[in-house]
Parts: C-alpha cells; sequence; structure tokens
C-alpha cells in the first residue's frame, strides 16, 4: 500500500496495539483527539470526527482508513456514543467515499452481540468444552447502548460498501488486553485479543480483498464463543496467541 493510512483513534489501546507491530509497514497518518505528550513518528492531525472539515481533510489522498476512534466505554451514554460514535462513523464513511478511499476497517465490538450471552447460556458458554459459537452471520443483537452504536457502524458500512463500492471490514474486537489475558474474567479470556494478533489481524484486513466482511478479533483461544474461521478464510489472518497458555500473568506454554 503506497498511499498513507489513517489510523483514527491512534492515541487508544487499540491504536498502541496496532502501531506497536505495524510502524513500519505503512505510511501511517494519525488522528488524535487532542495533542500528544510526545512528539509522534509519524504524521498527524489533532480533531473529532464528528468535524466535517477535518475528516475531509485527514482522508486527503490516503488509500485506506482504520477507524478506532470512538466511545469505548460499555456503560457510554446514549448521547456520547451518538455522537462520537454513530456521528462520527457515519462523518469518516461519507468523507472516505467522496475521496475515492478503497478500504475501510472498522472496529466493531464484541459488544454488538453481547446480548446472545443469555443467564441460561453463561458462564458454560465461556469455557472451552462448550460448542456454542457465533460466526458474524448472525443479526447484531447489542446488550447496552454502546452495542446498539457498534452494530449501526456496521450498518452504516453495508450502506456505503452497496451504495458507494467501498471495501468495509467489521472487526467486532474482544478483549483487548496488553501482555497476558485478563485475569480471573472467564468472559475476558475466552475473547482476549493480545497486541501481536491484533497488529497482524489489522494489517490482514488491509491487506486482504474483500468486498464486505463482518469478523470476530480475538486470540486463538481454546476458550471461544466467537468463531475466527472466517477471519482466517476472508483475510487469511493466523492468530499466535492463546489465553489457555497463561496462568495469570505468565506464559507457561509456548506455541513452537
Ligand atoms: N479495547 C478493546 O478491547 C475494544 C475496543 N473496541 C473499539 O475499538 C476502538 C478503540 O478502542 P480503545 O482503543 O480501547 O479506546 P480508547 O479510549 O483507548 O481509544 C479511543 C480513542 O478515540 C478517541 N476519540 C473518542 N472520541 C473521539 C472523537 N469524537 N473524535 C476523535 N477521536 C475520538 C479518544 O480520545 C481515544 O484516544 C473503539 O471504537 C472501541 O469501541 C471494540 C472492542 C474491544
Ligand atoms: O467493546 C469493548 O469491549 C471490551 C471488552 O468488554 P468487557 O465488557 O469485557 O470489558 C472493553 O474492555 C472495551 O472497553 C470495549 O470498548
Amino acid at each position: 500500500m503506497d498511499d498513507p493510512v489513517l489510523l483514527t483513534g491512534a492515541g487508544g489501546r487499540v491504536g498502541e496495539a496496532i502501531l506497536d507491530g505495524l510502524a513500519e509497514d505503512y505510511d501511517w497518518r494519525l488522528l488524535l483527539h487532542s495533542p500528544p505528550d510526545e512528539e509522534p513518528d509519524h504524521e498527524y492531525m489533532i480533531g473529532d470526527v464528528t468535524d466535517e472539515a477535518l475528516v475531509n481533510a485527514a482522508v486527503e489522498g490516503v488509500s485506506a482508513i482504520i477507524h478506532l476512534a470512538g466511545d469505548p466505554r460499555p456503560e457510554a451514554s446514549w448521547d456520547s456514543v451518538l455522537e462520537n460514535n454513530i456521528d462520527g462513523t457515519q462523518k469518516m464513511y461519507e468523507a472516505a467515499v467522496s475521496e475515492g478511499v478503497e478500504k475501510f476497517v472498522y472496529a466493531s465490538s464484541n459488544h454488538a452481540v453481547g446480548a446472545f450471552e443469555t443467564e441460561t447460556r453463561t458462564p458454560e458458554m465461556y469455557r472451552p468444552e462448550d460448542d456454542f459459537l457465533l460466526d458474524g452471520t448472525e443479526l447484531p443483537r447489542p446488550g447496552n447502548l454502546y452495542g446498539v452504536s457498534k452494530a449501526t457502524g456496521e450498518v452504516l458500512g453495508r450502506y456505503y460498501h452497496d451504495t458507494y463500492g467501498i471495501d468495509v471490514c467489521n472487526v467486532r474486537i474482544g478483549n483487548l488486553t496488553k501482555n497476558h489475558p485478563p485475569i480471573d474474567y472467564e468472559r475476558g479470556q475466552a475473547m482476549w485479543l493480545s497486541y501481536p494478533d491484533c497488529a497482524h489481524l489489522h494489517q490482514c484486513a488491509l491487506e486482504a480483498e474483500y468486498d464486505f466482511e463482518i469478523v470476530y478479533g480475538i486470540s486463538d483461544n481454546d476458550r471461544k464463543y466467537y468463531s475466527i474461521q472466517h477471519a482466517r478464510e476472508a483475510l487469511g489472518y493466523d492468530p499466535q496467541d492463546n489465553s489457555a497458555h497463561f496462568e495469570g500473568e505468565e506464559k507457561v506454554v509456548d506455541r513452537n
């Protein structure tokens, strides 16, 4: 990819994971919400994704966008997700198609399907021996308004793909935690996404050829209720981490 790749929400945790792994692989343009403490190693702009003029300038000349910016809190208010997540994502898509950007990778979430975790299914579905598996073909089933906003972002992608042809990959990210899986949290261990696997998955989403996809973004955990088969087939995702290989913070099993 010769032209710059725009990374919105670049100052956050997912942005950190992507830049940790892929800093040298792309000509990055970062969109930050507020001035950084340290000067970034990449070109950057500062502003809000709901600011049309800023967003139009940010997409100029880019070949792809990884759109992370938004309110990531499951307990976020409707006002916040309406503005930051829904309006912000629509403005990004509008700018992207006006500029002729080829690819849009969208940070969706496990919370878009959180209500599948019913009382009768949990906690068994978080365990390796349980065979309940979502594969990305199911309809969204959010368990909170944040999840509603993430599902809406996926639908915006469907509309902009069908109407304007932009390639869209929605990544339903699980629980991104640095260095080791969440501790004493079965659900988090089932949907753990390690930093290296997060970077690799986003590289796959930038490089693969597709039209419109919904994939789950988790590591290759023994515990899982999200299938990563489609991410493997559609994107070539080949995760290297597994929450079962850790005891607390310590890695006790080497994959190879
Ligand atoms: N961290 C995780 O485990 C997961 C994250 N996600 C999604 O990934 C994306 C990134 O999440 P994190 O990095 O964890 O969150 P974060 O809060 O660490 O980073 C988000 C960044 O977006 C910026 N931002 C928020 N509203 C903005 C706006 N209106 N305009 C410009 N920038 C804005 C924030 O200032 C922050 O730097 C979010 O969209 C979130 O919904 C989805 C599933 C799991
Ligand atoms: O979408 C998100 O999901 C992760 C994992 O959810 P949680 O309910 O297990 O915390 C969350 O940590 C992250 O903030 C959120 O954006």
